[in-house]
């Protein structure tokens, strides 16, 4: 209080990883309807790319902030599958879905920098485990993936110089 470094909590990072998570059934309804593949390497290649610039600019280990983006696109084309299945089993695809070059890819790029930044005023450790399974619970996220998806977040560290 009365400080103008305001700290977030982690429930707060944990929503915008879950927010992340959240465009994929969108992401995969857009690739089935246009006929793309799931996985995307050219632009897993600048996703972490951004991630590793606004990691360094925020004074952390880019190493470590890639491992979790990395995980966190394991997890988001684990999401893009199981939704894939689902409509190929028969379930309804949603009607209206966003354009993903001009709309979902720059809001994704938009939450990669926000968990970065929700990122450099707190650290996250073991014990928020539990708060993390609460937040992150989107439809059809792997519960391997979210595993790891945590296990990467709290490795997360800053630069050692
Ligand atoms: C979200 C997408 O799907 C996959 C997951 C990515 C991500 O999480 O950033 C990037 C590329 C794809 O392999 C996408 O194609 O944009």
């Amino acid at each position: 209080m009365g400080t103008s470094n305001v700290q977030a909590a982690p429930p707060d990072l944990f929503d915008t990883i879950n927010d992340r998570l959240g465009y994929m059934q969108a992401v995969a309804a857009w690739k089935v309807e246009n006929q793309h593949a799931i996985e995307d390497p050219a632009r897993e290649k600048i996703v972490l790319k951004a991630a590793s610039e606004a990691a360094s600019k925020a004074g952390f280990n880019t190493d470590t902030v890639e491992v979790f983006f990395e995980a966190q696109i394991e997890a988001a084309k684990a999401i893009q599958l199981c939704w894939a299945n689902r409509w190929h089993t028969g379930s309804p695809r949603p009607e209206h879905v966003p354009d993903l070059v001009t709309d979902v890819r720059p809001a994704l790029i938009s939450l990669g920098d926000k968990i970065i930044e929700q990122l450099s005023s707190l650290s996250v450790s073991p014990k928020d485990q539990a708060d993390f399974n609460a937040a992150v619970r989107v439809d059809c996220l792997p519960e391997d993936n979210r595993n790891e998806l945590f296990d990467a977040l709290i490795n997360i560290s800053e630069t050692t110089e």
